[in-house]
């Protein structure tokens, strides 16, 4: 295994569902180590992109490489254990613990019944994601919030080298995102991530990947790539990007829709 993260490259894929066009032709990288934002209007792509990394779907056309290798080249488990996803939903009918949900990080690195992670290692991850105090909670009596934490905290406990999270900062309050983001960050995995708030995304993400209509429309650092003129574009926002106060990277300030009703 190599001792780098790997690199993700998307490369010219396509996805068609009868006749309408979900993807086209599009190319982008996630670089090693990075982390990649993955933005766009509701129904711009973002999901089936993702779809594409986390093997869920086969691009009509084109090819999603890791470090070179096409992603479907690699067998299950060992993508399992590279390859770590936070899906949006996740609707499930079992009951388990949030302490056995995170264990489920730890399968793909089962050698027959041996489970290499240590309950410490469990314990590691709830208390990253403050949610020691739910350990026993069963899933479904979850609340939004608090399952996304959990889900993410079970991603990480498969020790990816890369990670693919879904608008993972839904449901969370404005800590609990900026802690998430924070915390991926921190982990030094490839990251692709696909968000909706632009501000979070400018703050955290090495590089921005924009969508819209299927169609990639920019790629390369918030700073380059966030301008006015591209929020009206893609999302109708009128907005101005100014200097964080203190990073001094984009910060996104609403201003009302350019057809819109203003306040
Ligand atoms: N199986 C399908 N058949 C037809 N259309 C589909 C199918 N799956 C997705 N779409 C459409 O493809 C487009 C892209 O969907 P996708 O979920 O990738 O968007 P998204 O950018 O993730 O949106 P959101 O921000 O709302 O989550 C949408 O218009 C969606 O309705």
């Amino acid at each position: 295994m190599n001792e780098q993260p790997p690199v993700i490259r998307v490369i010219d894929a396509s996805v068609h569902v009868k006749s309408k066009v979900l993807l086209d032709g599009v190319s982008c990288t996630a670089p090693s180590g990075a982390v990649t934002g993955l933005i766009g209007p509701n129904g711009s792509g973002k999901t089936t992109l993702l779809s594409l990394v986390a093997r869920w779907r086969r691009p009509s056309s084109g090819t999603v490489c890791i470090d070179g290798q096409p992603v479907e080249e690699f067998g299950r488990r060992e993508y399992a254990r590279r390859v770590a996803v936070v899906e949006q939903h996740v609707a499930t009918e079992l009951d388990l613990t949030v302490e056995q949900v995170v264990g489920l990080g730890a399968i793909p690195h089962r050698t027959g019944w041996a489970v290499p992670s240590s309950v410490a290692d469990v314990d590691d991850h709830l208390a990253a994601m403050r949610i020691g105090h739910l350990r026993s909670r069963t899933w479904q009596t979850l609340s939004g919030g608090e399952r996304q934490r959990t889900q993410v905290a079970r991603a990480l406990a498969q020790r990816p080298e890369v990670i693919v999270l879904d608008e993972p900062t839904n449901h969370l309050d404005p800590a609990a995102a900026y802690d998430l983001l924070a915390r991926v960050r921190q982990s030094g995995r490839t990251a692709l991530v696909a968000l909706h708030d632009l501000s979070l995304a400018a703050e955290f993400c090495d590089r921005l990947v924009i969508l819209d209509h299927g169609a990639l429309v920019a790629e390369g650092p918030p700073h380059e790539v966030l301008t006015s003129e591209l929020l009206a574009d893609v999302y109708g926002l009128d907005a101005e990007v100014v200097a964080h106060p203190r990073s001094g990277r984009p910060l996104i300030v609403t201003c009302g829709t350019v057809d819109g009703p203003k306040r």
